[in-house]
């Protein structure tokens, strides 16, 4: 099928706190709020925040009962509150041709086509549950909207649209944390629904088994999903956990979160050392490597052979991963990947960010996989140990 889907719009968060997390992502990830509905009562609050071509959505339901908010774009999750990411808002042009073929695809809609409108113009849109956790999507044609968001929402003071006004360009892929053996049926799910493909990790995967990784501390089958029309942005990565000694990131996630959802977003900048230098400053902490990572022989001829020094990448925990099958040949220096993991947003076993810089390199290199995937471990290690502490 062609794919109805556009672009990305935004992701959107639920918090039992919804201006903590605002505050969360304005002083430490540089967004800046750009327009938002409830906060001078009612009962949800929810504020729009950009950083260069990254739009994120903050919602809470403030009336805190059983009753159902009103609020727009969005499904109020059941009591008790969890803090999630559960959202994926995509722009469509056609959502009732959309909505009929999710219907008769068997799919949960969770909001029929429902048309909002302001002095901007309309938009329409529906709203549909994933076959992931929590996780639902937002398809929303807004081709006759002319202000920067959506109706129903009030446009902040000061608020910059400038693209240039932040290190992210995008969002580079969303990472679903999913239950043992659900891969196969949700990529399916998303070719039905959506044209997504499968996008190997390697030459001749079978979409069936995905990218299994396994070893010391490591237990994890990846596999990946394209979709044609939004070009390099928002690939999706599915992360099932395969038997591992000792309790392990994506089964600790799925546990917090029945059914697995969104594990973390890999947001897109074009220097990866600039910003984490930015956030660190401003208080994100990042997953560490261990410094026998950049003094290991040849990751630092891997790292000298695209330019860059060494130490550059251990002062933020900074991986690399050329793409080309011999690293250690000049030809190297064409495509590699630069990626760090921040620590989880809310509870240890909750949503993170990453960020990553791609040179060339479309894919994700089982080098990186490896490293980042013990580095979440440790800091989720450490956190136990001082969560403990604590009490
Ligand atoms: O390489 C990437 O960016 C990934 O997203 C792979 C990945 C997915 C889930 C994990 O818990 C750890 C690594
Ligand atoms: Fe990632």
């Amino acid at each position: 099928m062609i794919s109805p889907i556009m672009r990305l719009s935004h992701v959107t968060f639920q918090a039992s706190n919804a201006l903590k997390l605002i505050e969360e992502f304005v002083t430490k990830y540089k967004f800046h709020p750009f327009a938002a509905r409830g906060l001078d009562g009612g009962s949800s609050c929810q504020v729009a925040l950009r950083n260069g071509g990254v739009v994120f959505m903050v919602n809470e339901n403030t009336q805190k009962t059983h009753e159902n908010p009103v609020m727009l774009y969005d499904i109020p999750l059941p009591i008790p509150f969890l803090d999630t990411a559960c959202n994926v808002s995509f722009e469509v042009e056609d959502v009732p041709g959309l909505y009929r073929h999710l219907v008769d695809e068997g799919c949960q809609l969770l909001l029929p086509p429902t048309e909002l409108h302001d002095d901007f113009g309309s938009v329409t849109y529906c709203i549909v549950k994933s076959v992931v956790g929590n996780v639902s999507h937002t398809l929303i044609d807004r081709r006759h909207y002319k202000a920067s968001f959506l109706p129903g929402f009030k446009y902040l003071k000061n608020n910059t649209n400038n693209l240039s006004s932040g290190n992210l360009t995008h969002v580079d892929h969303i990472a679903y944390a999913c239950p043992f053996g659900t891969s196969p049926s949700i990529l399916e799910w998303y070719r039905r629904c959506f044209g997504f493909q499968h996008f190997p990790l390697y030459k001749g995967e079978d979409p069936e088994r995905g990218l299994e990784i396994t070893g010391h501390r490591i237990g994890l089958r990846l596999t990946s999903l394209v979709c044609p029309r939004l070009g390099e942005g928002c690939k999706l990565v599915l992360a099932e956990s395969l038997p591992q000694e000792g309790i392990n990131q994506v089964d600790q996630f799925i546990e917090h979160h029945t059914d697995g959802g969104i594990q973390h977003i890999g947001l897109s900048t074009p220097d990866i050392f600039k910003a984490a230098r930015d956030l660190s400053h401003l208080g994100v902490r990042f997953a560490s490597q261990p410094s026998s990572y950049y003094s290991e022989p040849r990751k630092q001829k891997e790292i000298y052979n695209v330019g860059l020094e060494p130490q550059m990448l251990e002062k933020f925990g900074i991986l690399i991963d050329s793409a080309t099958e011999d690293i250690l040949s000049e030809d190297a220096s064409k495509k590699f990947l630069l990626q760090v993991f921040a620590e989880p947003l809310f509870s240890k076993n909750s949503v993170f960010l990453e960020l990553i810089e791609r040179r060339s390199a479309e894919g994700f290199g089982e080098g990186n996989i490896r490293a980042l995937w013990r580095s979440m471990q440790d800091l989720q290690e450490d956190l136990t140990v001082k969560e403990h502490e604590a009490q």
